[in-house]
C-alpha cells in the first residue's frame, strides 16, 4: 500500500468538463492536489500507468447511452486498479458565445457520449444542423469560445469557464441523465480520511471483473450460477469484443460485496475452471447513486 496520496490526478480535459467535476466531487475541491489534464481517456490510464499522476477519473457508463466503449478497452489492457467510482447527475446545455447570433450557427459540436444523450432534444430542435464530435464537452466549449458559428453541448462548468451564454438548458433526454466514473490507480491507494482505505472491506463494496469464457453452449451461464448459489448481487454485466480473436468476447461484471467477504470467496472458489480466464479490476467502496 502506498504511504501518501499521490498528489496529481488526471481526467479527461480541457479543464471544464464533466470528468473534472467527477474528480472534484471524490476528492474535493482542494488544491492540494494537482488536476492533470489529458487529451482523451487513454491517457488517463497512461499517466496513472507511468506514475505521472497517482490516480485517474474515467467516465465507464451512462444511464441514457450506456458504456463509453474507449474506457471499457482500456480496462482490458490495463494494470491499474479500481479504487472507486462516482455517479455525476449530467445537465447539458447549448452554449453559444454570442446569443444575438444563435442564426449564424452552423454546427453544433460535443463529445460524442453528450450527442448520443440529446439526441431526441437535437432532432426536434435542430434536424439539419451539422453535428461534430469532439474529444470532450470543455473542448466542444473551447471551439463554440473561438467561433460564433459553432454552438457547443456541455455543462454549465465549462460555460462559465469559457464565458459563453446558455441558449437552452437541460437538453439532455432524461432528466436524470447521471454518469458513473470510475477512479483508477496502480495500486490499492490510501484515499485519505473522508474515503475508507481501498483495499479493504467496507461492509458496502462493489467489485469489477472481466471474464472470459469459452464459446460453448452455457459458458455464460456456468460462470453466474455462483453468483446465485452464494446470493451475491449482480449490479451490472456488459460484453465487449476480446479482440484476440474474432467474434469472441469478454464480460464485464461488477457486483456487490469486496474480495475479501466470504460470499465472494465462495463465488469465487466454485468460479475456478469455470472461465478462461479472469481479471480482477478491483474492490471499492459503493458510490450512493
Ligand atoms: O466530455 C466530458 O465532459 C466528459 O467528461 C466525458 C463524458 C463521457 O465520456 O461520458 C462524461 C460524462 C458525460 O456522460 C458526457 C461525456
Amino acid at each position: 500500500m502506498m504511504s501518501e496520496v499521490p498528489d496529481r490526478i488526471a481526467f479527461l480535459g480541457p479543464p471544464g468538463t464533466f470528468s473534472h467535476a467527477a474528480v472534484d466531487r471524490f476528492f474535493g475541491h482542494s488544491d492540494a492536489q494537482e488536476r492533470l489534464s489529458v487529451a482523451n481517456i487513454d491517457d488517463v490510464f497512461l499517466e496513472v500507468e507511468a506514475g505521472n499522476a497517482g490516480f485517474g477519473v474515467v467516465p465507464v457508463e451512462n444511464s441514457t447511452e450506456g458504456a463509453v466503449n474507449s474506457t471499457q478497452d482500456c480496462l482490458i489492457d490495463t494494470s491499474l486498479t479500481i479504487v472507486g467510482e462516482i455517479y455525476l447527475p449530467i445537465e447539458h446545455n447549448l452554449l453559444l458565445k454570442d446569443p444575438a447570433r444563435l442564426s449564424e450557427v452552423r454546427r453544433i459540436v460535443s463529445h460524442k457520449q453528450s450527442l448520443g444523450q440529446c439526441r431526441l432534444w437535437l432532432r426536434t430542435h435542430y434536424p439539419d444542423m451539422e453535428l461534430c464530435e469532439v474529444s470532450s464537452n470543455a473542448e466542444a466549449a473551447r471551439l463554440a469560445a473561438d467561433d460564433p458559428a459553432t454552438a457547443a453541448i456541455a455543462g454549465e462548468v465549462a460555460a462559465r469557464f469559457f464565458d459563453l451564454t446558455v441558449v437552452a438548458d437541460r437538453i439532455q433526454d432524461r432528466q436524470d441523465n447521471t454518469t458513473r466514473f470510475l477512479v483508477m490507480a496502480r495500486e490499492h491507494a490510501a484515499l485519505g480520511t473522508e474515503h475508507q482505505v481501498a483495499g479493504v472491506s467496507t461492509g458496502q463494496d462493489k467489485t469489477s471483473i472481466l471474464v472470459y469464457t469459452e464459446n460453448k453452449p452455457g459458458a455464460l451461464f456456468r460462470v453466474l450460477e455462483p453468483f446465485d448459489d452464494f446470493q451475491v448481487s449482480l449490479t451490472r454485466i456488459e460484453t465487449r469484443p476480446a479482440r484476440d480473436s474474432m467474434w469472441s468476447y469478454v464480460f464485464f461484471v461488477d457486483f456487490e460485496g469486496h474480495m475479501q467477504d466470504d460470499a465472494v470467496k465462495n463465488v469465487f472458489g466454485k468460479l475456478a475452471g469455470r472461465a478462461v480466464k479472469i481479471k480482477n479490476l478491483g474492490s471499492y467502496p459503493r458510490a450512493r447513486v
